[in-house]
């Protein structure tokens, strides 16, 4: 398998609060990769760090084998993303942003329209095509991010808590693309805090406490938030042995 993302030894700390503290995962072709954690342990600082939103102090990430520094607008194209507030012009309606959504994924003009309309019938939202984006509920707004982000297909998708607004039809409709954009070949870096969801999709599942990674989770195991609590506690426990 390929590695779509690498993400060597990262680094962004800030002052006070935990930031990322030398983080190393790779997302392969075809799989999707989990990260959980508690609140503040770095799973969306690390993903705007791989977004280029946020700057690296040390490490390495590399996106299709492009260090994230030089990424340049036709490979950003390949990477969806969505982080935790679902983005949307909130003037425009959700038809309207969708097409700037294509226009600027690089679909020309006499496709964008219908993939745009495509995009909007397949996350729900056809209902909703002429409503401003500042109107749609909270879950919409998310569907709406959503399809954006997943628009032409990207190579590698960056999702920050795609589920915590959606509806259950949402959630499960959700589970299905990503499934079937992994078995396409895609690479699927996800948060999210709902760990029995987290196990329908993911093939790994990698814990982060305090900006650092403090092991796994078996997909396929039992009582996840369990095994989650005591990798957090045993993590915590080593920290404070090393300290004195
Ligand atoms: N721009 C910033 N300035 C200061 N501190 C920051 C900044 N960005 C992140 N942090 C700190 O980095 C830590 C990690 O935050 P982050 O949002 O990445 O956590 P998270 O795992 O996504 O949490 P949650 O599950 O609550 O969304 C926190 O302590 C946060 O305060």
């Amino acid at each position: 398998m390929t590695a779509l993302l690498e993400v060597t030894g990262a680094v962004r700390s800030y002052s006070p609060g935990v930031g990322v503290r030398g983080v190393t995962l790779t997302v392969e072709e075809g799989e999707v990769h989990a990260l959980v954690g508690l609140n503040g342990a770095g799973k969306t600082t690390l993903m705007r760090l791989i977004l280029g939103m946020a700057r690296l102090r040390s490490g390495d990430i590399r996106i299709a084998g492009t260090p994230v520094a030089r990424m340049t607008g036709s490979r950003w194209r390949c990477v969806g993303h969505m982080l935790d507030r679902p983005f949307a012009y909130p003037e425009l309606t959700a038809q309207r942003n969708m097409l700037v959504a294509a226009r600027l994924r690089g679909l020309p003009a006499s496709t964008a329209a219908e993939a745009a309309r495509k995009a909007l019938d397949d996350a729900g939202l056809g209902d909703y095509a002429a409503v401003r984006a500042r109107r749609l509920s909270q879950g919409n707004r998310q569907r709406l991010g959503l399809a954006v982000a997943m628009l032409d297909e990207p190579r590698l998708l960056v999702l920050d808590e795609p589920t915590n607004a959606l509806d259950p039809a949402g959630v499960i409709d959700l589970r299905e693309r990503l499934r079937r954009r992994a078995a396409r070949g895609a690479g699927v870096l996800v948060s999210s805090h709902h760990l029995d969801e987290v196990a329908r999709i993911a093939h790994r599942i990698t814990v982060m406490n305090r900006g650092e990674i403090a092991g796994t989770l078996d997909p396929g195991g039992t009582d996840l938030e369990r095994a989650l609590f005591d990798l957090v506690l045993s993590d915590d426990e080593r920290r404070n042995r090393e300290r004195v």
